[in-house]
Order: C-alpha cells, then structure tokens, then sequence
C-alpha cells in the first residue's frame, strides 16, 4: 500500500468542505451520479468508434447499494474507470480551472464561502461532506488490474491493488453523523429522482424492502434491487410532455449548481438536418466567464450517445453562458474535435442555434421586461462581445443589448432612445471613454443638453472598441460626441460669424501650444465650458491609445489632439481684447490643459499646471 499527499488545494477544498455550514449537503449524490454517468458515456462512445474497445462488454448502469446498519453507501459504474495513476491524478489534485478559480475566490467567510460552494458543486470532493471515509475501486476499460484508493479526506490517500470484476468504478462512503441520515432508501430515491432522474442510464437502488407479512404478522426484510430513476433523454421527449421541474432538474445536473436556470429554449429541428438542441440561460453569470480558460457548458450528442462536453465551437465564444445539449441526428459518431471545427452540419446547428437563442432573448426582452433585466445584469457585456464578433447577427444584438444615457433612468434599449429622438435630429450619439461620472460631466455633452438630445453614457471598458465600429442603429447613424465632424451637427450661420471674429485669437493660441496640438478650432458643440478636447475621424481617441498600450502596442506614433474654443464664453471674449501676451500664454494653456484632465488624460508637466493656476489666481483674488 502506498500512502501518498493530496495537492495543497485538495486539502484546503475538503478543510473548506468538512467545516462549512454548507446548506445542501445531498448535492453530493448528484455529483456522484453525474460522474458514473459521464464515465459511462465515455465508454459508451469508445466501444462505438474505437476498434480497440469495440468488442469489450458494455452494459451501462449505475448501482447505489446501501446498507443501513452499516451506514455505508457504494455508487458502481461500469463506465470507462480509473487505473492507478488516473486514480492519483484526478483524485488527488484539481485539474478543474472552475474549482482553481472558486478557491481563488474565496474570503475566508464562511457563510459566504458555503453559499459560493452551492454555486459550483465541487465533483467528487464532495462526498468529504457526508463521509468520513471514501474508497474508490476502479479498473480500467481495456484493463486487467484493479486498484484501491481510500482516504479520510484529511492529510491524504492510499492506493493499493484490488478486485474488480469488469471495467468501472465502485465509490464507497462511509457515512459521517451528517451523512447518516442518507443511510435511509427513501430519502435516496428522494434525491436521485430530483437531481439525477434523466440521467441517460438506469439508476438502480438495493436495499433492504421492510414488507408486513401476514402470515407472521411482523415486518420482514428482503433485499431488493429497483430502478429509481426515468433514464430517458429528457431532451428529447416532446415540450408538451415536459413539466418545469423536469427542465430545472436537467439544468441543475448540468451545471452542477445550485441556482435556477433563468429560462430555457427547447427545440426540435426537422428537415434537412434533425437535431435537438436544448440550452439554459443561468440566472447568475458562471464565475469563470471572463477567464481565458472559461470551461464550455454545451454537450454534443449524436444520436442520444455523449459524444463531448468541452468543444468550444458548439456556439460563438459570446454565448459561452449559455448551457445546454445539442443532440444531432446527422453527425457521424467518431467525429473528432478537428472535424467538428469545419463540419458543415454543425456549422448549420450552430449558425440556426445562435439565431433561435438570439430571437427567444428577443422575445423575452418584448414579454418580460423584469425577466429580460435580470438577464441583462448579468450579461450585457457578453451581447457587446458579440456586437464585436458576430457580424451576421448585429441587428438583432443591437436590439437586445441595454444602454445607460443622459435621459433615462437605469438602463433603456437603442429603440426607446430612438422614440425619443428630436424632430430633425440627425444621429443618435454616444460618448466613451471614462468612468460614469468623468462621461456625465463631460463639456462635450453641452451642447445636447442645450439642445435637449439624450446621448448614450457608454462607460463599460469595451464600449469604445465596440461602438467604433458601429456605424448605424436601424436606419440611424451612431456617433461619437467626442469626433471633429460630430459637431458639424449643430453648426449654424451665428456660429459662422462667431468663429470669423475669434479666429484671431486661435491663432494665437495655436502659435503658443505649438507641436502640442494639431488644430485650435471654434467649437459647436460647447454650453457652459470654454474648452474640450476632440478626436479626428480616423484616429484612436484617448482611451483606445491607453488600451492599445496596455494591450502592448508600445510604438504608437504621438498623436496630436484638436482642441475647440468655446467661441462665446467670457473668458475667451476677455481675451480677444487682451493686449498682454504672458496672460493670453498662460490662459492658453490652462483651456487645453483643462480640457485635457476633463477627458481624463494625465498631464505631461503637472507643475507648470500648477505654477499657472497660481499665477492667474493671484491676480483675481
Ligand atoms: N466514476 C468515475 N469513473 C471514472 N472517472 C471518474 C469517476 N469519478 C471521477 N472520475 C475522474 O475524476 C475526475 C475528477 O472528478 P470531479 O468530480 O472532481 O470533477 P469533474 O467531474 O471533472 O468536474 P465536473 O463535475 O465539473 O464535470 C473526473 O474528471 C474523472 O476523470
């Protein structure tokens, strides 16, 4: 026997697990379950596709049996099993990035802590919860030998060599005095028919059967096997047939969570191509959304057999929330993860897929406003993602994606600020670039004020690369407020006579900030502010240069911004009558520096900033 360590994060998962005031501790059946059930869809597709498997016994089905006296509780699979080193390898370290990241995420609040493990299931681990002593007995598919691995789920494990008639894997607990009240066979088929009921494969449950004899008139014992769960691919059976609590239930077995499914989309496609697909929406975002290694919740099937759970080319990287089956009828059962990417049906499944889930959100978004706003909460940002990537679909993301702006309350769709645009107003517009409350204040919203136009506050960091490339919502054009030409908007022949008479002045100003800035203009678009700050057309504003820069674009050329004049303010119309030129220098610096910090760009000499404040200050106090 050799006795070996669990890696440091086991140890502080099952420190975590044993001391939490966990709530729902029968999860742990679930977990159990679901990986008897993924083992036997393994084997289930090797002995299809794969020569070497294809003779090998196969009769899938998962066995609890349970003695009571002994409070011992053993889940069998005859799925593809564990030989010694996978028994060290996935029993004795984390090799899930979801678990990684939960850890990572944890606050040392244990309430907080426990809820979070509610929110992830946490595989196998989970049977710490409930027992004191776990013994996993596998043999390999393909295999001659048979191990044993047993542990406390304290310091670490054994393995030594063992018994095992076929391939599969038998996991025996050995109940703690939490655990003990599953010692009980009708609060086992309680738990395996809500979470586990549409498992592919039966669930058989033996124990012993209290049955009241007549003749001896006493209750007698019998040990009996019985099936407990339906065993259908719930996916496949019609809507009608379905009730809510089915839905949630596959949901939960699924996502290994605990949290409800927002809503769900269940069709059957028949025609040229027959699948079934049935996807989830969570109501709460999965923790590893924004991580590279994100792990995909979709499970291709072809003809009712698991085919894999990890492809990421089911659906477009911008749904990756969305959990669910695609079950197609068309796909060869050895297809590989190589093909999948240029498979021409699942290309058709998945293009009509991300129409059907676009188009339901849609209709969610028309029927369920608060529904549709708890899924906005959560992911608004991944529609923008897709505004981004996914071209075909735009129109109808440009629908479904929530805006904040400078009229409504809260968040408001692209239509209700078209409803609301002014007569003869010629675009809708949008500023970037900054927190919410550096975009409220902006001088660059003067003029939409005045004028009474809402414009979008976009503060989400990936607004500006995903609004720079929109050019129209429906038949409307979108612009940035912060573009040289946006203002062209508003121009008139007052403010043609305005700009003749300061132009004077701009030169002059133009003359002091020299290489600094690439045009001194009169603005159209400013109220209350004597100064801001614009971008051409076809350059990169401020914000996006931060970005690119982080992103490690380190040779961007200098780019030089255009700073506007307020044509009509005071201190502008102070100045043009200015004789003293060290007043107009330092005045000049002050707009365009102003200006700048109001964009939200450092200054590149803060001192000289400060020295000229002080210096017009104490003039006027
Ligand atoms: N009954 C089993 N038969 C074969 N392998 C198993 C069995 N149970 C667990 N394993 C192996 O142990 C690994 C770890 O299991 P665990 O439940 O912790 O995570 P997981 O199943 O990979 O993750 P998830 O629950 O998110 O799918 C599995 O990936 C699998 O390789």
């Amino acid at each position: 026997m050799s006795k070996r360590e669990f890696q440091t994060e086991v140890s502080q998962l099952l420190q975590l697990i044993v001391h939490s005031l966990y709530s729902h501790p029968e999860i742990f059946l679930r977990e159990l379950v679901s990986n008897a059930s993924d083992a036997l869809d393994k084997l289930r597709h090797l002995t299809l596709t794969d020569d070497a498997y294809k003779s090998l016994p196969f009769e899938p089905r998962i066995d609890l049996d349970l003695d009571e006296e002994k409070k011992t509780l053993s889940i069998s699979d005859t799925g593809i099993g564990m030989n010694e080193e996978d028994l060290i390898s996935h029993l004795g370290t984390i090799a899930r990035s979801g678990t990684k990241n939960f850890l990572t995420q944890l606050s040392g609040d244990a309430r907080r802590d426990s809820n979070l493990i509610g929110q992830f299931g946490v595989g196998f681990y989970s049977a710490f919860m409930v027992a004191d002593k776990v013994e996993v007995t596998s043999r390999k598919a393909g295999e001659e030998k048979a191990w044993r691995w047993i542990s406390d789920g304290k310091s670490g494990f054994e393995i030594e060599p063992a018994e095992r008639a076929v391939a599969g894997t038998t996991v025996l607990l050995h109940f703690n005095d939490e655990g003990a009240q599953y010692a009980n066979s009708w609060r086992l088929q309680e738990i395996v028919k809500k979470y586990s009921n549409h498992i592919a494969f039966p669930i058989f449950l033996t124990y012993d059967k209290s049955e009241w004899n007549e003749e001896e008139k006493k209750s007698t014992k019998t040990r009996v096997t019985e099936q407990v769960n339906v065993a259908s691919a719930m996916w496949r059976r019609s809507k009608s047939e379905l009730k809510d609590e089915d839905y949630k239930e596959l949901f939960k077995s699924l996502a290994g969570g605990w949290e409800e499914p927002l809503f769900w989309f269940h069709t059957k496609a028949e025609g040229s191509l027959e699948y079934t697909t049935l996807f989830y929406v969570p109501a709460k975002a999965p923790l590893d959304l924004y991580r590279a290694d994100y792990k995909s919740g979709v499970k291709l099937y072809v003809k009712r057999v698991f085919i894999m759970d990890d492809s990421k080319d089911l659906l477009p990287e911008y749904l990756r929330f969305v959990r669910g089956i695609i079950d197609s009828e068309d796909l060869p059962l050895n297809v590989s993860r190589e093909i999948l990417q240029q498979n021409r049906v699942l290309s058709n499944i998945r293009t009509a897929s991300v129409k059907k889930i676009l188009s339901e959100l849609k209709n969610i978004a028309e029927n369920d406003k608060e529904k549709y706003a708890t899924f906005i909460a959560e992911y608004n940002r991944l529609l923008k993602e897709g505004l981004y990537s996914d071209f075909a679909n735009r129109e109808t993301l440009l629908e479904l994606i929530r805006v904040k702006t400078t009229k409504a309350d809260g968040l408001t769709s692209l239509a209700d600020v078209k409803s609301r645009m002014q007569d003869g107003q010629k675009a809708i517009y949008y500023i970037t670039g900054g927190t919410e409350a550096l975009l409220r204040t902006s001088p660059l919203l003067e003029i939409y004020r005045k004028k009474g136009i809402e414009v979008l506050v976009l503060d989400d960091e990936i607004d500006e690369i995903v609004f720079s490339g929109i050019e129209k919502y429906d038949d409307i054009e979108l612009k940035s407020v912060n573009r040289t030409a946006t203002s062209d908007d508003f121009k008139d022949e007052a403010q043609a006579d305005k700009t003749e008479e300061v132009k004077p002045l701009l030169e002059k100003i133009k003359a002091i900030l020299g290489d600094r800035v690439k045009d001194v203009r009169a603005s159209a678009r400013l109220a209350d502010s004597p100064s801001c700050i614009v971008t051409d057309e076809d350059e990169p504003s401020a914000r996006m240069r931060q970005m690119m820069k982080a992103m490690g674009q380190q040779n961007l050329p200098e780019l030089k911004p255009t700073l506007e004049i307020n044509p009509e303010h005071a201190i502008v119309q102070k100045l043009l009558n200015h004789a003293d030129d060290k007043v107009t220098e330092d005045a000049a610096w002050l707009l365009f520096d102003q200006a700048l910090l109001l964009e939200g760009t450092q200054l590149q000499d803060p001192a000289a900033f400060v020295q000229r404040l002080n210096r017009v200050l104490q003039q006027s106090v």
